[in-house]
């Protein structure tokens, strides 16, 4: 018995040791339907956490915490940049997109998700989809980003997308002094519910593309838009997208990608994409730096999908969605001046001003209660 408790003990400070920073792991388990899942809640300073469910064939239940906790962290950030008042959150599901999907899985979720009692709100990620997150709400109301017609504000893809678009077009007016996208040519790796909109608007407007992904189908997708359009795509294998000759990188797929060793394979002026968390490490933000390479923050680019599933939750506005969304332009324009202004990355001048957000409303509230709802700060500005 004495050996037992010894070794739980032990147990219990790993575990805390490695959430550290963090208010709240849920491990969730239901056999009969096959879930394993995460929920990570970083910190509700601003409110109660918000973030998609991600669904990915893990190679062990430590990968998906670590994917998770990083997740997590990383919506705080974005909510505090996006001025939203809520806080991070994030969900992963062990488990393979293909073939471990079913209706009572993701209800059994639903039921975890209201467990929480309105501390973690959620939706889609990346191997989820808006079907999906039907069946959770069926057990939950703490559910965001499915369809109008089962009230919610629709796919939060689409302002991902557009949010991208914005960051693009930033990039390029501080790049070339001019924010025209066409003629440019664009790396883009996943070509999933984000990358295949940002692929397609770039074909509309007269880009190159050059993309990568391991779902054939998309691929195929992809091809048949550029040669209705007539429109220029060069498809090449998963590694062979670090070294394309192209202006811009697009990462759409998954995190940790810009690392030692594409970094040094990088032939771009700059990257601006939707993936989460694509520096590998925070210090590769300074070797980009060093290189050249123009790093708009993932967290900004991408925000466009939070902005819609937290206006959601109000109820939804378009305008208000679009508008916010627009900000994401502004947003990383004054990042890039800030960092040549400092002379630090751009991921510390985005941090900065994360951190002075979160320090500001750190007295407020710091711990997030259901009775006291957050207030919605952003009136009348449509
Ligand atoms: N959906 C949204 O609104 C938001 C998505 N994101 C992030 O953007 C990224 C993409 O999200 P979604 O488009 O929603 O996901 P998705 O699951 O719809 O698409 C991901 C795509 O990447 C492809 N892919 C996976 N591994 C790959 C590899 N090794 N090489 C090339 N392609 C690969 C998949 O086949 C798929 O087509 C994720 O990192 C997600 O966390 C961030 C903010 C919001
Ligand atoms: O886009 C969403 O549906 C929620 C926000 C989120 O999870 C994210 O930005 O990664």
């Amino acid at each position: 018995m004495k050996q037992q408790l010894d070794q739980s003990s032990q147990m219990s400070f790993d575990i805390f040791q490695k959430i550290n920073g963090h208010e709240q792991v849920v491990f969730c388990n239901d056999p009969s339907t096959g879930l394993q899942a995460i929920i990570a809640i970083h910190d509700t300073t601003l409110g109660p956490a918000l973030g998609g469910t991600r669904m990915y064939p893990y190679a062990s239940v430590e990968d998906a915490l670590n994917d998770v906790l990083r997740l997590s962290e990383g919506m705080t950030y974005k909510c505090a940049a996006a001025d939203i008042d809520f806080g991070g959150g994030k969900g992963v599901i062990i488990g393979d997109p293909k073939t471990d999907k079913s209706p009572a899985l993701f209800r059994a979720y639903g039921q975890f998700v209201d467990s929480l009692n309105g501390r973690f709100f959620t939706g889609t990620d990346m191997g989820t989809t808006m079907d999906d997150f039907v069946q959770a709400a069926k057990e939950t109301n703490f559910i965001n980003g499915i369809p109008e017609e089962f009230g919610g504000g629709g796919d939060s893809s689409v302002p991902t997308a557009q949010g991208v678009i914005y960051g693009l077009r930033a990039t390029s007016l501080y790049l070339y002094g001019d924010e025209d996208l066409s003629g440019k040519t664009y790396a883009i790796q996943g070509l999933g519910k984000v990358g295949f909109k940002v692929a397609t608007h770039l074909l509309e407007i007269g880009a190159n593309l050059i993309v990568t992904d391991i779902n054939e189908e998309a691929l195929k997708a992809i091809e048949q838009i550029a040669a209705e359009q007539k429109g220029n795509v060069t498809i090449v294998g998963s590694d062979e997208i670090y070294t394309a000759e192209a202006d811009i990188f697009i990462p759409c797929a998954m995190g940790g990608i810009l690392n030692d060793e594409t970094i040094e394979k990088l032939k771009v002026r700059a990257v601006v994409g939707s993936a989460n968390n694509q520096l590998k490490e925070e210090h590769h933000a300074n070797v980009l730096h060093d290189k050249g390479i123009l790093y708009a923050p993932d967290y900004i680019v991408n925000s466009g999908g939070l902005i819609q599933v937290a206006d959601e939750l109000y109820g939804a506005n378009k305008a208000r969605v679009l508008m916010k969304t627009k900000a994401i332009y502004q947003s990383i324009l004054e990042i890039y001046q800030q960092s040549e202004l400092d002379a630090i990355t751009t991921l510390e001048a985005a941090n900065r001003k994360c951190q002075e957000r979160l320090e500001e409303q750190r007295g407020r509230n710091n711990f997030y209660r259901r009775q006291k709802s957050p207030k919605w700060t952003f009136i009348n500005e449509v």
